[in-house]
């Protein structure tokens, strides 16, 4: 039986006339990287939030760690482990990379009425700061100024946030977004080992992020997948290439 800590079944969403997701069916497997293309309106935006709890399907479940989560909220699917990244506001950029991380550690333990002060001395919290920080390569960084990060570095940040939710999965939303080719390169190589901590579902643009890192490659045209498979497989798929990849996908 395959391992798959995330699973859509028939997921179909209506705006009007218009069907964004078209019983969509999907899984992520653990120790994978399933990267999910397809042009501008194909529906991605709108499958991951159906999937994190922002949007509710007019049809269709969500299934995670073993657990039909349809109806929960956002923020109960986040403690069982679903991490999304790369809502690039939710740092505070004028507070340290180290007080980020706290402050999303914090969150997790779900009191927010403490003092800014006294979380800053709470052993525990620190302890579980530094060792996302740590995971992460910010280490050096903690006392840093969130704003004063490249963007690849506010990404792991961003990540190292996440990591103190102790997610079992990754959903991140083009995170090459706005990096130059070194930053992309750089996220490339900690993506690359980040999926043996969680399976990452990656929605992406950059072809060259996705052909490098993904494990399984999903293409969603008019809200509707119309291939999964290799990377080679999708590469090589005439219905894809027609749809999608033209000549970029042949290189
Ligand atoms: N709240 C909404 N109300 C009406 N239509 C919407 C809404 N959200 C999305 N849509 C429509 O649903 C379709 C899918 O949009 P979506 O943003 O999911 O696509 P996408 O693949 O994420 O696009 P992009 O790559 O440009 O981000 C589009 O036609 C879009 O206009």
């Amino acid at each position: 039986m395959i391992d798959s800590i995330l699973e859509t079944r028939g997921l179909t969403k209506r705006f009007g006339g218009l069907v964004a997701s078209k019983a969509i069916s999907l899984d992520l497997r653990q120790g994978e990287i399933h990267a999910l293309i397809g042009p501008n309106g194909a529906g991605k935006s709108t499958l991951i939030k159906q999937i994190a709890g922002g949007l509710q399907p007019d049809e269709g479940s969500v299934h995670f760690d073993g657990k039909d989560v349809s109806k929960l909220s956002t923020a109960a699917r986040a403690r069982l482990g679903m991490g999304r990244t790369f809502q690039i506001s939710s740092l505070a950029m004028e507070y340290t990379v180290l007080q980020n991380v706290v402050l999303g550690a914090l969150g997790h333990r779900g009191n927010v009425f403490w003092f800014f002060n006294n979380v800053m001395k709470d052993a525990e919290l620190l302890e579980t700061a530094d060792a996302a920080l740590t995971k992460v390569g910010l280490e050096d960084f903690r006392n840093f100024r969130a704003s004063d990060l490249s963007h690849g570095q506010r990404r792991q940040l961003e990540v190292a946030v996440a990591l103190t939710l102790d997610p079992k999965a990754f959903l991140m939303d083009e995170p090459m977004a706005g990096l130059g080719a070194e930053g992309s390169q750089q996220l490339i190589g900690f993506l690359d080992t980040l999926r043996h901590q969680a399976p990452i579902l990656l929605i992406e643009h950059d072809m060259d992020a996705v052909f490098s890192l993904a494990d399984r490659v999903s293409v969603l045209v008019y809200g509707e997948i119309i291939a999964t498979g290799t990377v080679d497989d999708i590469r090589t798929n005439s219905d894809v290439r027609n749809a999608y990849l033209g000549e970029e996908g042949a290189a």
